[in-house]
């Protein structure tokens, strides 16, 4: 039998933990802030975005949205984000990736302060990642630990495959699952568009994690008996409904969950606990500037 990953239900279990936290702060007059920053003409972006702004309102961030019109120069977002590493209200910013073809995406990302990088993207946060002493974890890597841990799936000597090696997934799920700690301990194999015989790679895993942004990539005959599938996609598929696309995974569930012993959906899986992490990575920033300890769960 199945068993179906709820990531709106871990998601929502790990917000109300987060709540005693914002508890904590606010007994010492701190009120954590989050900035969003959007310079993009991208609808998911925006819609991502919007998400992460509701989801700060709904658990008591203070939300600051900031939006940058696509054409502006690329001076013009890094000193917004330069002001805002200055701004007492401020403790964590994130820039919406993309970042729009003219930007440099590395000069953005190393202008956050690294004390303000809840995304965990600038190079110091990456170095302390690697070397196993993570100040911010990335928030989706995060929540697919957080999958797996409320799954009961132990990673500890399983042959992990991770599909794709974006900076933003891949590469940081890869380091996460090789640390000597709690949810790692694996043996990881990163395949991407270069590897060869994909199949024969995934075949192998106990836990396949699908991050390469190809709809319905990995169906059943690329799984062994019982394994684990963590779907991270995100593709929007166009269609003639309303909404006018269709959101898709990496996975192809209808054929994959056949055989795999649990598996997240898309949407409702990994999604959700990205947001949840946004908000776990913001506390932790709120609590670090201003000195205050907070129990995270
Ligand atoms: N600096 C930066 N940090 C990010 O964390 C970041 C980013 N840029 N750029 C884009 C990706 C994508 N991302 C998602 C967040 C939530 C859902 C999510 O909650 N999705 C819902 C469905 C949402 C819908 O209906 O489209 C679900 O899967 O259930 C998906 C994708 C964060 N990203």
């Amino acid at each position: 039998m199945t068993n179906h990953i709820d990531g709106n239900k871990v998601a929502d279990r790990i917000k109300a933990e987060l709540h005693s936290c914002i508890e904590t702060l606010e007994q010492n007059d701190v009120t954590p802030g989050l900035a969003t920053v959007l310079m993009s003409d991208d609808g998911a972006s925006e819609t991502y975005v919007s998400m992460k702004q509701q989801a700060c309102d709904d658990i008591g961030i203070e939300g600051f949205h900031i939006e940058i019109p696509a054409d502006a120069p690329e001076k013009r977002l890094l000193q917004r984000i330069e002001e805002l590493n200055a701004d007492p209200t401020v403790h964590g910013i994130l820039v919406q990736m993309p970042v729009p073809d003219h930007v440099d995406e590395s000069a953005v990302l190393e202008q956050v302060d690294p004390l303000h990088d809840v995304d965990g993207f600038h190079p110091e946060n990456v170095g302390r990642l690697t070397t196993g002493n993570p100040r911010f974890k990335p928030c989706t890597p995060h929540g697919v630990q957080k999958l797996l841990e409320a799954a009961d799936v132990d990673t500890e000597g399983k042959n992990v495959v991770i599909v794709g090696r974006s900076n933003i997934v891949g590469k940081p799920m890869m380091n996460l699952l090789v640390q000597k700690a709690e949810n790692g301990n694996a043996t990881v194999t990163v395949c991407h568009s270069r590897t060869e015989d994909l199949a024969a790679k995934t075949r192998q895993a106990d836990i396949v994690i699908a991050a390469a942004g190809v709809p319905e990539l990995i169906d059943e005959s690329m799984l062994s008996e019982e394994a684990v599938v963590i779907d991270v996609g995100v593709n929007r598929v166009d269609t003639d409904t309303e909404k006018g696309y269709e959101l898709v995974g990496d996975v192809e569930f209808e054929s994959a969950k056949k055989k795999a012993a649990a598996i997240t959906p898309v949407p409702g899986g990994v999604g959700p606990l990205t947001i949840s992490m946004l908000l776990h990575n913001t506390i932790k920033a709120a609590a670090l500037q201003e000195d205050v300890a907070v129990d995270l769960p």
